[in-house]
């Protein structure tokens, strides 16, 4: 089963270091292009720096930081090195970059605590050869860079950051701007990373772009550009019943309010015609919020429920607010078996978990990782460690596709490449955001995506839509009714924001 790192592992990235060094004829040529290119970055960003110090550690990435204090040298900033009294740097490259350094003048001073005066910090603690397996202890050093107070700036990954998955197993340097090298790297826009990348600037080294056709980087998973495509086609048809008539089934006692959020959002990512299927007690709400919607009651649990699947749904989601008694679980089996599209979501997730089957492919499941870790039979913890590899196992495991939620979500499916949303913010993180994504999928699969792609454009349409809306009145306080009407203007090509 492929995972992320066999992508952005220290192999691959071995193998691309190596062609970096035959296309530049020089071995060292990449980590100088690589100090010198973080350095145009810094000056860019923060032309006053006087004073700027430079962490250093044992490996390249340490090297390409004494490559970026030369040149600030060079160009007349006080540039200081700081390092940990165990990281000399490693012979070859690391070293010749260190004595380089000191050959102009340059100075390196041991860690012993606190870090000095800066008007810039610049991180090249660890880069892709960070392994979670905690070495001796840098937790210090990377707590004095992030209580420090100046600007950071972390070269190719902030240290602490696992490059290939996201994962944070421990401290990790929290930079303003993280500058990549040579590719972007699909690890650092999922997951924990989020929180610890800032503003990404990719820098080529000049690089020929066909030395690394083969190395797919994080840009081809990125899902803006395809959903610009997909979305580019206009409305037609001119009949509701052909742009997908969506069943949505949930609302159990007490939450009711998911499956209207879940109708709400679909109507707003454009399906024709959606149905709800809810107890008695929400038909009359769900009417008043949303009156487009066909709200009916399911019968008690003293009738079979198939009878209230009938009709000719395009696609079913259930979950929002299912619950997991028996009215939900006999929902669920009902669905389960009912051979429509579906979307899984929420409590019809965990009712799966409780009963594990393939599903036809055309099925896709929006877990949250707590819900995946319930479906993999593992925790939370394992889910976010490998979020690549967490999703590859679900669609292993159930034949579906799978929109592994959370911050940079992924969406993968049997025989596809996994896809990336670089978009969405803390903000999202509220009760009630799934329920919405539920109704987009929903309203996608109706409008005749096939499923991959419909998971793929609901999943951007939603974290645009969140990040659009916290654009406005900023992230705290973000609701989800905040986002409907942006469904509905990011669903229409023309405001694209990505186009
Ligand atoms: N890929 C390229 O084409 C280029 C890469 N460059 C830079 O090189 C680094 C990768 O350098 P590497 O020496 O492989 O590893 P790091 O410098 O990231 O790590 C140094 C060293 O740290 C030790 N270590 C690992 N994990 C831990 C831990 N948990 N605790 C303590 N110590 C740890 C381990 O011994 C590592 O070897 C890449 O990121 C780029 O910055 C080139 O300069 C540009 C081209
Ligand atoms: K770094």
């Amino acid at each position: 089963m492929p995972t992320a790192s066999d992508l952005y592992g220290p192999d691959a990235l071995r193998a691309l270091e190596a062609l970096a060094a035959d296309a530049c004829g020089d071995a060292f040529e990449p980590m100088r292009r690589a100090g010198s290119a973080a350095y145009e970055v810094a000056a860019r960003s923060w032309p006053r720096a006087q004073r700027i110090v430079v962490i250093c550690g044992p490996g390249n990435n340490g090297g390409d930081g004494y490559v970026f204090a030369l040149r600030a040298l060079e160009q007349g900033r006080d540039a200081l090195v700081v390092r940990m009294p165990a990281h000399q740097p490693r012979p070859g490259l690391a070293s010749r970059a260190c004595g380089e350094f000191l050959a102009a003048g340059g100075l390196v001073q041991e860690f012993n605590g606190t870090l000095p005066v800066a008007d810039l910090l610049v991180d090249a603690l660890f880069g892709i050869g960070f392994s979670r397996v905690p070495g001796e202890d840098t937790a210090p050093l990377i707590d004095a860079i992030n209580s420090h107070g100046a600007p950071v700036l972390a070269l190719d990954v902030p240290s602490g950051v696992v490059a290939a998955t996201g994962a944070v197993p421990g401290a990790a340097v929290e930079a303003g701007c993280t500058v990549e090298f040579i590719v972007a790297k699909a690890g650092l826009r999922t997951g924990a990373a989020r929180d610890h990348v800032g503003r990404l600037e990719l820098a080529s080294l000049s690089l020929d772009p066909t030395l690394l056709e083969n190395v797919e980087s994080a840009a081809e998973r990125l899902v803006p550009a395809d959903l610009a495509r997909w979305l580019r086609p206009r409305r037609r048809d001119s009949h509701k019943g052909r742009h997908g008539r969506v069943l949505l089934v949930g609302g159990d006692h007490g939450h009711g309010g998911a499956i209207i959020l879940c109708a709400e959002a679909a109507l707003r990512s454009g399906a024709g015609l959606v149905e709800v299927l809810t107890r008695e007690a929400h038909v009359s709400g769900a009417l008043a919020r949303v009156p487009e919607a066909m709200v009916r009651a399911t019968p008690d649990a003293a009738q079979p429920v198939a009878a209230a699947l009938s009709g000719h749904a395009d696609v079913i989601a259930i979950g929002p607010g299912l619950g997991q008694d028996c009215w939900g679980r006999s929902l669920f089996e009902e669905v389960r078996a009912s051979g429509t599209a579906m979307v899984l979501d929420a409590d019809a997730l965990n009712l799966l978990a409780l009963s594990p089957c393939r599903l036809p492919s055309g099925t896709v499941l929006t877990p949250h990782p707590g819900e995946a870790g319930r479906l993999l039979g593992c925790t939370v913890a394992d889910v976010q460690a490998d979020r690549f590899a967490s999703a590859a196992a679900l669609v292993e495991r159930y034949g579906a596709v799978v929109v592994l939620k959370g911050a940079g979500t992924i969406i993968a499916a049997p025989g596809r490449t996994p896809r990336l949303i670089d978009a969405g913010n803390p903000g999202m993180a509220v009760g009630g955001m799934g329920d919405l994504l539920t109704g987009a999928v929903a309203a996608m699969l109706g409008q005749g995506l096939e499923p991959f792609d419909a998971a793929s454009a609901a999943a951007l349409l939603h974290s645009a839509a969140g990040d659009a809306a916290a654009a406005i009145d900023g992230q705290r306080g973000l609701l989800p009714t905040d986002l409907t009407p942006w469904l509905r203007r990011l669903s229409n090509p023309e405001f694209h924001p990505w186009t």
